[in-house]
Order: C-alpha cells, then sequence, then structure tokens
C-alpha cells in the first residue's frame, strides 16, 4: 500500500529522532578500554582453594549429520576460555564424530532428526526412546540442567523439524530453570520462526551473523533491515523481543540490550573462515556465567550480559588477527582456538 506523502514525512521525522536518540547512547571507540575493564572485572580468580565445575559447566545444543565442527568449536572455545567442563547435547550421528576431535568433551547422543538418519543409533532402543511422539529429548537434556551454568544453542543444529522440536523443548525448560541461553546459528533459525520462544527472556543473548540478522529483523519486526542504520537496528530488534540482547556480528560488532549500544572494533583481520561465529559463542556462553555470578557492581552498573558479550566479541577478534599474522590466507578456526589462551591474557590479563 502506498504511503500518503504526509505519512512518509512522519516516519522519516520519527527515523531521524530515533537514530539521534541511539546514537547518543552508543558507545565510542575511546569507551572500548573501559568496557575492557568491566569484563577484566568478572573474571573469577584462579584459586587451588576450587573445585571442579566451579569456573563453568556449559552445555551446547547442536550438532548433526552434516555438522559437526560448528559444536565442537563452541565447545572446545568454552573450555580453552576457563570452563571446567563442556557438554555437547547432539545428534546421534553426530556423537562419534565430535568425540573423536576431543577427549574433552562430554558428548550426549541425544537429539534426533526426522526419517531418523541418526548413523549407529537408529535402530536401537535408544533412537525408538527418543522418537518424535517421545519428550525423552528434553528429558535427557533436563537431567542435565541443573548441572549446567549456561547453554549455547544452535552451532551446526541443521533444520530438521523434528531435531528444532527437540530444542524448543529445551530452550522451555532452559527458561524455566532460569538458566542463561546464548543463542546462535540455527538456533536464531528457530526463534525467527517463533520469537515468543525468547520474548522478553533477560538471561538469553542472540548472536545473529548478517544474514541471520536480517531474518530475524524481519519475522519480529515485520519489515527490512535500514542497512544505514546498524545501531538502531539492533536497538530496536532487542527491544522488540523485549530487552533481550543482541550482537549484531560483522565489520564491527554491534551489542544492544534495548537500552544502550556498544560497539566492538577490536581489530581481527580480513579474512572469514567458517566456525569463527562458533568460537564466539561457545565463549560467551563461560563469559556470561561469569558475569552473571559477578553481578551489576563489578559492571559499574552495566548489563552484565552486555558487558559478557563485548568479551567475546573482543576475544574472537583478537584470536582472528593472531592467528592471521602467523597463517595469513590459510587461517583457520582451529588456528584461532589455538590462539584463545594468548588473546585472553593480552586482553583481560594485562
Ligand atoms: N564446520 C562446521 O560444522 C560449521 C558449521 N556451521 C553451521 O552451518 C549452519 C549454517 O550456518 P550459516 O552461517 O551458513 O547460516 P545461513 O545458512 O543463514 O547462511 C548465512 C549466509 O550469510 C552469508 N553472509 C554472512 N555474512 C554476510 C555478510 N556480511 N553479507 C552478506 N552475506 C553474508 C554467508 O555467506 C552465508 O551464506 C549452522 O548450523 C552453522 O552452525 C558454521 O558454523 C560454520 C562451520
Ligand atoms: N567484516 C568483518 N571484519 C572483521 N571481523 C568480522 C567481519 N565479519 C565478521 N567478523 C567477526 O567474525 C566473527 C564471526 O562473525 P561471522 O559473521 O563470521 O559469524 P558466523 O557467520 O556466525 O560464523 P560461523 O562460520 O561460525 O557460523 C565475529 O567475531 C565478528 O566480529
Ligand atoms: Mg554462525
Amino acid at each position: 500500500m502506498a504511503l500518503s506523502p504526509r505519512c512518509g514525512a512522519i516516519r522519516a521525522c520519527r527515523r531521524v529522532l530515533e537514530r539521534a536518540f541511539s546514537l547518543r547512547k552508543v558507545h565510542s571507540i575511546k569507551d572500548m578500554e573501559n568496557t575492557l575493564q568491566l569484563v577484566r572485572n568478572i573474571i573469577p580468580p584462579l584459586s587451588s582453594t576450587k573445585h571442579k565445575g566451579q569456573d563453568g559447566r556449559i552445555g551446547v545444543v547442536g550438532g548433526c549429520q552434516e555438522y559437526t565442527g560448528a559444536p565442537y568449536f563452541a565447545a572446545i572455545s568454552a573450555l580453552k576460555v576457563g570452563a571446567d567442563l563442556s557438554h555437547v547435547f547432539c545428534a546421534s550421528a553426530a556423537a562419534p564424530v565430535i568425540k573423536a576431535y576431543s577427549p574433552e568433551l562430554i558428548v550426549h547422543p541425544v537429539l534426533f532428526a526426522e526419517g531418523g538418519n541418526e548413523g549407529p543409533l537408529s535402530s536401537n532402543k535408544t533412537f525408538r526412546a527418543l522418537s518424535s511422539d517421545s519428550p525423552s529429548a528434553v528429558d535427557e537434556v533436563e537431567k542435565w540442567l541443573p548441572r549446567l551454568h549456561a547453554l549455547v544453542v544452535g552451532p551446526g543444529l541443521g533444520r530438521d523439524d523434528v531435531l528444532l522440536r527437540n530444542v524448543q523443548g529445551i530452550l522451555e525448560a532452559s527458561k524455566a530453570r532460569d538458566i542463561p541461553v546464548v543463542i546462535d546459528a540455527d538456533g536464531l533459525w528457530l526463534v525467527a520462526q517463533q520469537p515468543a520462544l525468547i520474548q522478553g527472556y533477560q538471561k538469553a543473548v542472540l548472536t545473529p551473523n548478517h544474514m541471520e540478522f536480517s531474518r530475524l529483523y524481519d519475522a519480529v519486526l515485520r519489515g527490512p533491515v535500514d542497512s544505514d542504520d546498524r545501531h538502531g537496528s539492533v536497538l530496536r530488534l532487542s527491544q522488540a523481543l523485549g530487552n533481550v540482547t543482541v550482537v549484531q556480528k560483522g565489520e564491527r560488532d554491534i551489542l544492544s540490550n534495548g537500552q544502550q549500544v556498544l560497539v566492538c572494533s577490536q581489530e581481527g583481520s580480513s579474512r572469514r573462515c567458517g566456525g569463527q561465529g562458533d568460537l564466539l559463542s561457545g565463549s560467551l556462553g563461560v563469559l556470561v556465567h561469569w558475569a552473571l555470578l559477578a553481578g551489576p557492581e563489578k559492571t559499574n552498573g552495566s548489563s552484565p550480559l552486555l558487558v559478557a558479550a563485548f568479551g567475546a566479541c573482543s576475544l574472537t577478534r583478537q584470536c582472528n588477527h593472531q592467528a592471521f599474522q602467523k597463517h595469513g590466507r590459510s587461517t583457520t578456526t582451529s588456528d584461532m582456538i589455538a590462539e584463545v589462551g594468548a588473546a585472553f591474557r593480552k586482553l583481560f590479563e594485562t
């Protein structure tokens, strides 16, 4: 339907005002160092009196027949950042593969896909117990929820309807227990189908890439993204979702909780290999837990989730920068993961 000139002018005026309003709240580059200091404040001290698990037990929900790298990258990144235990809840076809990548991950083959292309378990009673009529996939994960500090939902999940139904149940169970959730990749596909799943959940962080952001924005705000106003777009999406924290990844990462907008422009590189976003979401799982544990006094009144997200963005980009210095065009996400320790020390332990 064509807009009347008056209506169009009012909208344009509103857009200008909104932009000015959001820009006032935009984080300037000179604030980056102050925000990094807030990230440093939330990092728990290493101590000989702590027991295994205290610094983080993180779950990654993801991994299907096609994608085994993404959940591995997320889960191993959580460990490398400093979590004590990292679990992967995946489709059974993906489990042996993920286990073979790393003895450090605890892998649960509890999700299932339509048609039962689930590898070794597809014909046995475990798979039958997880048939689409059964809530067992959710039950299996729910058993672990009391022992987890945060969930990262989506890396390498795929978009199988039955599998996404499992994940919907897992998200509902996590919300009921007030467990923080980072939602990435195909988890965002699910949220775009059903925004009500995370609407208003204050312990959710969404980490869309360019395409995932457009899809979400369109689903929630029923219109295309204004590409000239990335800050305003992220602010508006967060507000429309009831102040859920949104991290739009890109040349500069834009972060908002609907009240504040932060920009992370930590130097990375021009190498864009797949899997970098998985490193970010896995790291964020740990940092969200640390930030919520530290509380708002350690973040100087800023949202703990925004501070955590800023930390994960800075760390991912610094890993990319360091890996690129060594490997140039052949840099892969595994090279970036090898840099997590040094990047963490450089940014947060100075
Ligand atoms: N080794 C693995 O197992 C990996 C699996 N992955 C999984 O692959 C699945 C699909 O993820 P995708 O990220 O491909 O999601 P989508 O299928 O939504 O595709 C995103 C698309 O957007 C494009 N894009 C990204 N940034 C853009 C920009 N700035 N401007 C224009 N286009 C841009 C990309 O080329 C890609 O085609 C997810 O489950 C994901 O976790 C990825 O995480 C990569 C690594
Ligand atoms: N143009 C860019 N310049 C610099 N850094 C970028 C650029 N685009 C993305 N990044 C960084 O790369 C990381 C991953 O973002 P990206 O958009 O590649 O996620 P993704 O598509 O979800 O990745 P994945 O392949 O893991 O799914 C983020 O830390 C982001 O800051
Ligand atoms: Mg991704």
